[in-house]
């Protein structure tokens, strides 16, 4: 269960009150998540989320934040965070960091068809174009660095073979990242986590993109890699559904041309998002926080998609 920190009626009613958007008529925790505390919260005005953050700073929060103001402000259906009189829009509470932003309508669709990917392809073209004019500034915490402080605490924990994967994967990556080709990858703001359960949709209509806790300055190609590595996957074998990924990378492609070193290095990309999380989920799983009673996610998921990525590399046929 995600609540890590109770909250009472009265303190969620007092910021509701101080936001503008009281009275409070109702507040339920939600169950699902990992990272957050986070509660459903009705009033007068209208039906939020509260979310307390456990695991980020209030140094680090602005820069996610900010940029959910400044997409749904270009018309980017992402949660928008509430303000108070004073244009703050990161609050405190139970000594938290804390925000609270709109709800949006919807639910999550955990099996998605070839028009699933094509919106999902389509609005994240669409972000990225928003997210050029964003003025701050903050580095994909959980990229490549992270890999490289992160896999040697993981590894006692591996078999020889995975041990050999993983230290083989994260040599790769750093070779990659000092080429030019890939200093030449156009980049800008990414959500950098936006799997299935992160996507709203209604019906077909996609209605929002949420939990920005992981966006950071990186390459667009490496936030395309992290999508098409779930929503283009057979989630049991790993192995890439090509008409899904096709449809995923058309669709972003009408919105955004991908550049000629992008279609290159998709498959070393793709590579890069496998990693990304099977070193984020070997970390949750043999270093877990205090959250203990959380069901943490397979590691060895990310692990298949990473063989797969290598084995069988995807390329994008675009023909335009
Ligand atoms: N703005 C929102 N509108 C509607 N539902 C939301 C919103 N934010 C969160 N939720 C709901 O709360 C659930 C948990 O939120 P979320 O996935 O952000 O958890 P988390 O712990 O913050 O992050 P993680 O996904 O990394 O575990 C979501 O699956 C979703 O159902
Ligand atoms: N999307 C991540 C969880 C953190 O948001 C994973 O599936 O490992």
């Amino acid at each position: 269960m995600a609540v890590f920190t109770e909250v009472g009626f009265d303190a969620a009613a007092s910021l509701a009150d101080h936001l503008g958007i009281g009275p409070l008529t109702e507040l339920k925790g939600i169950a699902s998540g990992i990272e957050n505390t986070n509660y459903f919260a009705d009033t007068a005005k209208g039906r939020y989320v509260l979310t307390l953050f456990e695991r980020l700073t209030a140094e680090q929060l602005p820069f996610y934040l900010h940029l959910m103001k400044h997409l749904a402000v270009k018309g980017i259906p992402v949660p928008e965070p509430q303000a108070d009189a004073s244009g703050e829009i990161l609050h405190a509470l139970c000594g938290k960091p804390a925000s609270v932003v709109n709800r949006l309508v919807g639910g999550h669709q955990l099996a998605p068809d070839v028009i699933h990917c094509e919106q999902v392809g389509m609005m994240l073209a669409r972000m990225h174009l928003a997210g050029g004019d964003y003025p701050r500034h903050q580095p994909n915490l959980r990229g490549l660095d992270w890999w490289t402080e992160t896999v040697p605490v993981v590894l006692p924990h591996l078999t020889p073979e995975q041990a050999e994967l993983i230290s083989s994967e994260l040599a790769f990556q750093q070779h990659l990242a000092g080429t030019p080709a890939y200093a030449s990858l156009p980049r800008g703001p990414v959500h950098a986590d936006l799997f299935r359960d992160n996507v709203m949709f209604d019906g077909h209509r996609l209605t929002g993109f949420f939990d920005f806790y992981f966006a950071g300055i990186d390459t667009f190609l490496f936030d395309i890699a992290v999508c098409l590595n779930d929503w283009c996957i057979d989630l049991d074998t790993g192995r890439m559904e090509t008409e899904r990924a096709a449809a995923f990378v058309a669709a972003y492609h009408r919105e955004r041309e991908l550049s000629g070193s992008e279609r290159r290095l998709m498959p070393a990309l793709l590579r890069a998002g496998a990693l990304r999380f099977w070193i984020s989920r070997l970390w949750d799983f043999h270093l877990p926080r205090d959250a203990s009673m959380l069901k943490p996610h397979d590691p060895t998921h990310f692990e298949r998609v990473l063989r797969q990525r290598i084995d069988d590399p995807w390329h994008p046929g675009l023909t335009t």
